[in-house]
Formats: C-alpha cells, sequence, structure tokens
C-alpha cells in the first residue's frame, strides 16, 4: 500500500491524508492549481514534503533507492522536456530500466495498447502531443509497477485515444495495479474509476466513491458547475452531465439538479 499521512508540502499541500492500494483506480481531480501536481510529485517520491509522511510497503518512500523504486512506482508527469534525440522506442525502453531484465511481451504489449508500433523510430521531439502523451505512457506502463501515478494521461489525446487509454488503465487495474490519476474530465471519472479524491486549495475535501463524491455539493462547490449525475437510460452505466452554474445560483452557493442515479 502506498500511504500519504499528514503530508504537507510547503505552502502548496496541508495536511494530506490517503492511502492507494493494489488493485484501486483512483482519480484525483480538483480545480487548476489546486495542487493535484504537486501531490503527484510528492506521492511519487520525487518532492520531499515539508511534514507528514510518504510510505510504500511501511517503508518511507525516500528510503528505497531510484531503480527500487521505479519497479513500484510509474509517475508520469504532466509534461516531459526532453531536447536530446530520442526515439519513441529508445524511450519506451528506458521504463525496463526498473527491471534487471527487459520483459519483451510486456514490452510488446503497451506499445500496442498506446498504439504507438508506428512511431518507434520517430524523434519523440517530433511527435504531436497526442502521440507523445502516448508514447510517454508506453514508458511508463513498461515499468511494471505496482502504482502508477499519472498526471493527467490523456489530456492531449482525441476522444477514441482518451477512451481506449482509460480502458487500459482500467484493465490494469483489474489485473492488480494501484492507479492514481488526475483528470479534468469528470464524465471519464464517472466511467472508470473506484473511487475520487477531491483537492481543493491544496487540502483534500472529499475522499469517496465515485457514487458519494460525483452527487455531492463538494463537487459543485469546487468547479462552480452545475453537476446532474444519471443513469444511462439504455446501458444503466452513471453519466454526467455540466454545465455553467447560474449566476444566482452561485451567489447563493446552492448547487443544483443533483440527482442520484440508479446506477451501480
Ligand atoms: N515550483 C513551484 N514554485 C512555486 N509555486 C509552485 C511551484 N509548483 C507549483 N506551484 C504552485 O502550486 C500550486 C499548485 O500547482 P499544481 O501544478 O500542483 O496544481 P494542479 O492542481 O496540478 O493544477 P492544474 O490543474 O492547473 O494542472 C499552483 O498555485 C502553482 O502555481
Amino acid at each position: 500500500m502506498l500511504t500519504v499521512t499528514s503530508m504537507s508540502y510547503r505552502s502548496i499541500l496541508r495536511d494530506i491524508t490517503f492511502s492507494l492500494q493494489k488493485g484501486e483506480f483512483v482519480a484525483l481531480i480538483g480545480p487548476n492549481g489546486a495542487g493535484k501536481s504537486t501531490l503527484l510529485q510528492v506521492a511519487a517520491g520525487f518532492l520531499t514534503p515539508t511534514a507528514g509522511t510518504v510510505q510504500l510497503a511501511d517503508r518511507p518512500i525516500r528510503s528505497y533507492r531510484a531503480k527500487q523504486r521505479a519497479a513500484r512506482i510509474a509517475y508520469m508527469p504532466q509534461t516531459t522536456v526532453l531536447d536530446v534525440p530520442y526515439t519513441v522506442s529508445d524511450i519506451i525502453h528506458m521504463g525496463a530500466y526498473a527491471h534487471d531484465h527487459p520483459d519483451r511481451a510486456v514490452i510488446e504489449r503497451s506499445i500496442a495498447r498506446c498504439n504507438v508500433e508506428h512511431l518507434l523510430h520517430r524523434d519523440l521531439r517530433s511527435l504531436s502531443g497526442g502521440e507523445r502523451q502516448r508514447a510517454l505512457l508506453a514508458k511508463a506502463l513498461v515499468q511494471k509497477a505496482d502504482y502508477l501515478l499519472l498526471d493527467e494521461p490523456v489530456s492531449a489525446l482525441d476522444i477514441q485515444h482518451q477512451l481506449e487509454i482509460l480502458t487500459v488503465l482500467k484493465s490494469l487495474s483489474r489485473d492488480g495495479q494501484g492507479l492514481l490519476v488526475s483528470i479534468h474530465h469528470l464524465e471519464h471519472v464517472v466511467t472508470f474509476a473506484d473511487r475520487v479524491i477531491l483537492l481543493c486549495d491544496g487540502q483534500i475535501t472529499a475522499d469517496q466513491t465515485v457514487r458519494d463524491v460525483m452527487t455531492s455539493r463538494a463537487l459543485c462547490d469546487a468547479f462552480a458547475v452545475d453537476v446532474a449525475v444519471f443513469a444511462d437510460p439504455f446501458t444503466g452505466e452513471p453519466r454526467l452531465s455540466v454545465a455553467p452554474q447560474r449566476k444566482d445560483e452561485r451567489e447563493n452557493r446552492i448547487c443544483t439538479r443533483i440527482e442520484e442515479g440508479s446506477f451501480r
């Protein structure tokens, strides 16, 4: 288990406590500047908290050597700036650094899952934003880590690739990996996540099931939008609709039209 306890980071994060278990798909949501990227970097061991602890399997995350940690946690940043002539193939194979013997089957499966076969010999710097994001995600998958901490991994993808990649991530969690994924598209959160951590102004304001958070007043307060969650009439799956909050509602801090759907 990855456990964050009473963690603060400078003035950006305050008193953060949560845990991530293998097999969970946890969505990290919150407004711009709430601290999601910073939280992921601290949880992944790349930033040292100014208070509190981050433990991985009952050991401080910072006590792991880089290679040991890479075998347990794969972290994908929101943006990656690389000004060296690596091909996509080079980058993806770097993910295998965490293990003494590269797992060919996992490398091939990750390449296929992220749909980057046709890009393998391209210079990473020449790719489009979405192509680059899929290549870097393939690298993270190749790490075969127990936990994946992914910062907006589908933000640059077209809708088909967003759904394909989120389906892949969901299947990884079903197969036993623990995922903490920052996502701005609330519809995707409803469809794919098991649990939601809502971060507002550096503090966790909700850490509950999708059903609890995505129909709660907290969501409206956090984003100042009008939210409706309902059961898809054809499939029964949860669906979410968002609209700008009406001015009078915003001033009165009234959150309207939150409907409990009959989804699972
Ligand atoms: N290196 C830094 N120095 C100073 N302030 C920083 C630094 N990194 C982040 N911040 C600030 O910390 C806050 C949280 O930033 P962070 O990137 O973690 O937010 P976020 O929730 O990921 O936002 P977004 O949704 O826009 O990606 C922001 O106000 C940001 O300006």
